[in-house]
C-alpha cells in the first residue's frame, strides 16, 4: 500500500487571533490535491486550536504541539490527551526538539507520551533528530535508533504514527538536509523499523522530514523514495506552505 503523502504544519508558539485568522483564510481558498493523495494537519498553539479548527476547510486537520504523559489531574499548565480527544483533537505532535532541548523531555519521556496518547486513539507526530555536534561526531543513526527505540519499546499501534525526521542543526537555520541526507537516514530507519517492530510497519510508516523546507526546496526532497512528507516551521506560517503541499505532484510523476 502506497504511503500517502503528509504535509505538517507546525505553528510553534506563534500567531494572534487575527494572524491565525489570514493564515486560515489563506490556506481555505488554495487550490491543492484532494485528501486521498495528501494529507494536510495544521498544528497551531493550544489557545488557538478550537478556532483554528472551526473556520478551516474540512479536508484539512489539526494538531496539538504537546500533551501531558499521563492522565490529566494535578498538573498545573498542561493540556492532557483526554481533553485533546474531548476537543476533537485528532493529531499531536510529541518529543519536538525544542521541547527535548529546552525542557528536558527524554528519550524515555517521550516515549511514554507517545504511547499514552496513542492508547487513546490520538494520532502523533513523533519527532526524533540529531544535534550538529552528534551528526560531525558520526552518531546520527545511533542518536536516531535510540530516539525511535524508546517511542517503539511502549507505542503499539504504529498505524496511528508518522516518524519525523528533524535534524535539529537543520530547525529554523536556513540549513536544510540536502536531498541524499535526509534521504540517508530515512532509509537507515525505515531499516531499522524492518529489523525492530516488523516489515509491515517498516513499509507503511511515514517518515516525514523536517528543518528549514519551504517552497523552493521541497521538490527535491519530496521526490526521494523514503521522504513521505514534510513537518514545516516557519514556511508553514507563509503561502509558499501551500507550495509545498504541491510538491507531492513532483514526487508521483517521479515514481
Ligand atoms: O521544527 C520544525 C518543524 O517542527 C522545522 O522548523 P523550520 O521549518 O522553521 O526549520
Amino acid at each position: 500500500m502506497a504511503r500517502k503523502f503528509f504535509v505538517g504544519g507546525n505553528w510553534k508558539c506563534n500567531g494572534t487571533i487575527e494572524e491565525v485568522k489570514k493564515i486560515v483564510t489563506m490556506l481555505n481558498e488554495a487550490e491543492i490535491p484532494s485528501k486521498d493523495v495528501v494529507e494536510v494537519v495544521v498544528s497551531p498553539p493550544f489557545v488557538f486550536l478550537p478556532l483554528v479548527k472551526s473556520l478551516q476547510r474540512p479536508d484539512f486537520q489539526v494538531a496539538a504541539q504537546n500533551c501531558w504523559v499521563r492522565k490529566g489531574g494535578a498538573f498545573t499548565g498542561e493540556i492532557s490527551a483526554e481533553m485533546l480527544v474531548n476537543l476533537g483533537i485528532p493529531w499531536v505532535i510529541l518529543g519536538h526538539s525544542e521541547r527535548r532541548s529546552l525542557l528536558n523531555e527524554s528519550n524515555e519521556f517521550v516515549g511514554d507520551k507517545v504511547a499514552y496518547a496513542l492508547s487513546l486513539g490520538l494520532k502523533v507526530i513523533a519527532c526524533i533528530g540529531e544535534t550538529l555536534q552528534q551528526r560531525e561526531s558520526g552518531s546520527t543513526m545511533a542518536v536516531v535508533a535510540a530516539q525511535t527505540k524508546a517511542i517503539a519499546d511502549k507505542a503499539s499501534n504504529w498505524a496511528n504514527v508518522v516518524l519525523a525526521y528533524e535534524p535539529v542543526w537543520a530547525i529554523g537555520t536556513g540549513k536544510v538536509a540536502t536531498p541524499d541526507q535526509a534521504q540517508e537516514v530515512h532509509l537507515e530507519l525505515r531499516k531499522w523499523l524492518h529489523d525492530n517492530v516488523g516489515a509491515e510497519v517498516a513499509a507503511t510508516t511515514r517518515i516525514i522530514y523536517g528543518g528549514s523546507v519551504n517552497g523552493a526546496n521541497c521538490k527535491e526532497l519530496a521526490a526521494q523514495p523514503d521522504i513521505d512528507g514534510f513537518l514545516v516551521g516557519g514556511a508553514s506560517l507563509k503561502r509558499e506552505f501551500i507550495d509545498i503541499i504541491k510538491s507531492l505532484r513532483v514526487r508521483k510523476s517521479q515514481l
